[in-house]
């Protein structure tokens, strides 16, 4: 078999049904360890957001506000999701905002700018087993693209040295010219798939985040494989992950 993946419903190699062709590879989280340092940025956003605009008894941003209302959702989104959970709406302002102005833009501008100091204070480090995966899934003939919400997805890739696997990119910046929904909705991994000229009934997904996970299970893609990066195994698994693992090496045959 040229893939050189055994006979079966899920082939040892790399851990994916036999008639699965293509591969969509969310980044932060999934590929880079950056979702981590998407997450320090956010909480410092909203944290001097709130001290300015919300009461005095405001609970800060949370983890638990990470994955549910930011995480995977590229950036205005995340800012509309979160503040609207607290109850706060703000007009959508200008793309060139300025950080410090009330507006969905100028709160998602104060987040970039921090995101883009802290990773290049710390670097990229993509995750070893991920590295392991992509050369298993390029080695068994699978095509191989790449779907997330950040706007930085490209810079991101080049820093981790990965953007040599990667066949098709979906970005944020790519789904702002397209007009695409964010995820949840599936229209990202939709058109990650459209671009390697696969579909979704013989592409895999991998995803960290919850609201990625639903994309790809609500874009029939598959298989959905939920990665666990924030002891949140059931959550992944309640919004469509077919299997969940804590590292893509887990998936590869180690015999
Ligand atoms: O602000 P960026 O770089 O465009 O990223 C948007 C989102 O991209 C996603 O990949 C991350 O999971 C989110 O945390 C992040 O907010």
């Amino acid at each position: 078999m040229p893939t050189g993946r055994r006979a079966g419903s899920v082939g040892p190699v790399i851990g994916l049904p036999d008639d699965v062709t293509a591969c969509l590879f969310d980044l932060d989280g999934v590929l880079t360890s950056t979702a981590a340092l998407h997450e320090i940025a956010w909480k410092q956003t909203f944290d001097e957001f709130l001290a300015a605009h919300a009461g005095p008894d405001e609970p800060e941003f949370s983890e638990r506000d990470y994955t549910a209302y930011v995480d995977g959702r590229p950036r205005a989104d995340g800012v509309r999701t979160f503040l609207a959970s607290r109850g706060i709406t703000l007009p959508e302002g200008l793309p060139n905002d300025d950080p410090e102005d009330p507006t969905v833009n100028g709160v998602g501008n104060r987040k970039n700018g921090l995101v883009l100091k802290i990773i290049e204070e710390r670097g990229v480090q993509p995750f070893p087993g991920s590295v392991a995966y992509l050369e298993a899934a390029h080695q068994a003939g699978l095509a191989i693209g790449v779907v997330t919400s950040s706007a930085n997805g490209a810079r991101v890739l080049d820093a981790a040295g990965l953007t040599r696997f990667v066949q098709a990119r979906i970005d944020g910046l790519t789904i702002g010219e397209r007009k695409l929904r964010g995820k949840p909705a599936p229209d990202s991994f939709l058109a990650g798939a459209a671009d390697l000229g696969a579909t979704p009934a013989t592409t895999a997904v991998f995803e960290d985040a919850l609201a990625g996970v639903k994309a790809g299970h609500d874009g029939g893609f598959r298989f959905v494989v939920g990665v666990n990066r924030a002891d949140q195994a059931e959550e992944l698994r309640a919004n469509g992950a077919d299997i969940v693992v804590l590292d893509l090496a887990e998936l590869l045959d180690e015999s």
